[in-house]
């Protein structure tokens, strides 16, 4: 499989290129050159498979050319053996129609996991024969951290340069991260917003005078590898609910529009959704896209649900592009001009073909307390934050109602354990393997919010590598 930068102007790469490469040196993301397609009696063929063998099944055409399915399958069972649950995304059904699909079964309790567990190997598999090191940066507003960094601790070819903002993230979040002292795992505290903790992360594969010194890789959803492992998730449920011989929605709540846009991908291959349904808190600029087509940042406003306190959604560059019949050039100018006036519209042809997919909804910070007090008092179920919005969007979104609605619980309730004591009462103690992190030795560095800093300090810890790929 072939892979293209939405941008138009970078060299088109394999898997195994574009997974080490994170971004495009056109500044764009890589999408697979083409959809690959599973037809309906292949999808009815998946149901009752173990979630490692789908996931095999479900991946393998994108990594087509640098793997092998046996490599891949092998891959996928070391990743998914650290899951809590055998089922390793089970579904969990609260009424007639709705659903939660538990995306936190992983070692750090987010739906992270489940690509960041096998985005670690992937980058060991490609690495081990030869002398080469990635140096990864990223950017979290707290859960892509601590997958990544539960990932990546102590392997031989990988630093880790990790950049949060300050005080933006909840305590679990941040000591999942800060706690972890292994000498290839830096934690960088920033003044600021994970906007610009982003930004920061897309300049540094911009400038040469990193790029021709480290070789620089990302493990934000910037890079494909995290997207092809969360689209196998919406085959499992999919299948289970009764795909392909009926259509399926999606309630998914969203920052930087990955985990949603790997809803897309799946549908896109061919799995029967009825509808997509983005679901923001009050950092909205994703539900004006999808109602008014317009894509505007307007400032980042700090909520119970951090981790979508996001107003620069990375992803939708990816889903303009394949909607706007794949223009490269376009998609540059239209990405140029909202770097420079932190807004754009969507063309009108982008915005109709949105909508025939993709259906949004918005919660404020009321509405996710009263979905966390619905869920425990009408189902049983204590959700966090994040997944109240979605629930929210699912409950709010008028749809026929034979089609089930299934609600991504993307984190465990223990991670932003006062929000939810404060909106239901009741306090989600961490799960034994987690009891002692509040005690545990914390170890990061503070940093003003300032590119140069940022890339100094990284540029003084980062091993200099002499194969360089941008
Ligand atoms: C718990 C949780 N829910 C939802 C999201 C939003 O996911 P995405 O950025 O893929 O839209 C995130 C962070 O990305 C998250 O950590
Ligand atoms: N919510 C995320 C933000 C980073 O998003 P990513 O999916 O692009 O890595 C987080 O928890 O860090």
């Amino acid at each position: 499989m072939e892979y293209v930068s939405t941008r138009g102007s970078a060299s088109a790469l394999e898997f195994r290129e574009v997974t080490l490469a994170g971004l495009a040196s056109d500044g764009g993301l890589y999408v697979p050159r083409h959809w690959p397609q599973f037809t309906a009696e292949q999808i009815a063929a998946m149901a009752g498979k173990p979630y490692c063998q789908l996931a095999a099944e479900v991946m393998a055409p994108f990594v087509a050319g640098s793997l092998d399915f046996a490599c891949l399958l092998q891959l996928c069972e070391q990743a998914y053996g650290r899951f809590a649950h055998g089922a390793v995304t089970p579904l969990r059904q609260l009424d007639a129609q709705h659903w939660l699909l538990e995306l936190f079964h992983g070692p750090t309790l987010a739906f992270k996991d489940v690509a960041l567990q096998l985005l670690g190997l992937l980058f060991e598999e490609f690495l081990k024969d030869g002398d080469r090191h990635l140096t990864v940066v990223g950017a979290t507003s707290g859960d892509t951290g601590s997958a990544a960094i539960d990932a990546l601790a102590g392997r031989p070819h990988v630093d880790v340069f990790m950049l949060h903002p300050k005080g933006r993230v909840s305590e679990v979040q941040r000591r999942q991260m800060t706690t972890v002292l292994a000498g290839n795992i830096h934690n960088i505290a920033i003044d600021g917003s994970f906007d610009d903790a982003q930004a920061m992360v897309k300049r540094m594969f911009q400038d040469r005078a990193m790029t021709d010194r480290f070789r620089i890789s990302a493990v934000n959803s910037i890079n494909w590898a995290r997207l092809m492992a969360q689209v196998v998730y919406y085959f499992a449920a999919g299948v289970a609910l009764g795909a392909p011989y009926r259509k399926i929605a999606f309630s998914v709540p969203t920052g930087n529009f990955g985990d949603v846009f790997a809803g897309y991908v799946a549908a896109r291959m061919g799995l029967p959704v009825e509808r997509l349904i983005v679901a923001t808190n009050v950092n909205d600029i994703l539900h004006r896209a999808i109602t008014t087509a317009d894509y505007s940042a307007q400032g980042v406003t700090p909520t119970a649900a951090p981790s979508m306190d996001i107003q620069v959604s990375s992803n939708f560059e990816r889903l303009l592009f394949d909607l706007g019949d794949r223009d490269g050039a376009a998609m540059a100018g239209q990405m140029r001009e909202f770097d420079q006036a932190k807004a754009m519209r969507l063309t009108p042809a982008q915005h109709q073909r949105a909508g025939a997919l993709f259906t949004s909804a918005r919660a404020t910070g009321d509405e996710m307390d009263a979905a966390m007090r619905w869920a425990v008092e009408t189902t049983g179920e204590l959700v966090d934050p994040h997944t109240a919005i979605g629930l929210h969007a699912a409950r709010s979104v008028a749809l026929p109602p034979h089609v089930p609605v299934v609600t991504l619980a993307t984190a465990h309730p223990a991670k932003f354990a006062p929000a939810v004591k404060a909106a239901t009462g009741i306090h989600p103690p961490l799960p034994d393997r987690l009891a002692d992190l509040l005690e545990r030795e914390e170890r990061f560095d503070e940093l003003p919010g300032d590119y140069d800093t940022v890339s100094r300090y990284i540029a003084a810890r980062a091993k200099v590598c002499a194969d360089p790929i941008h």
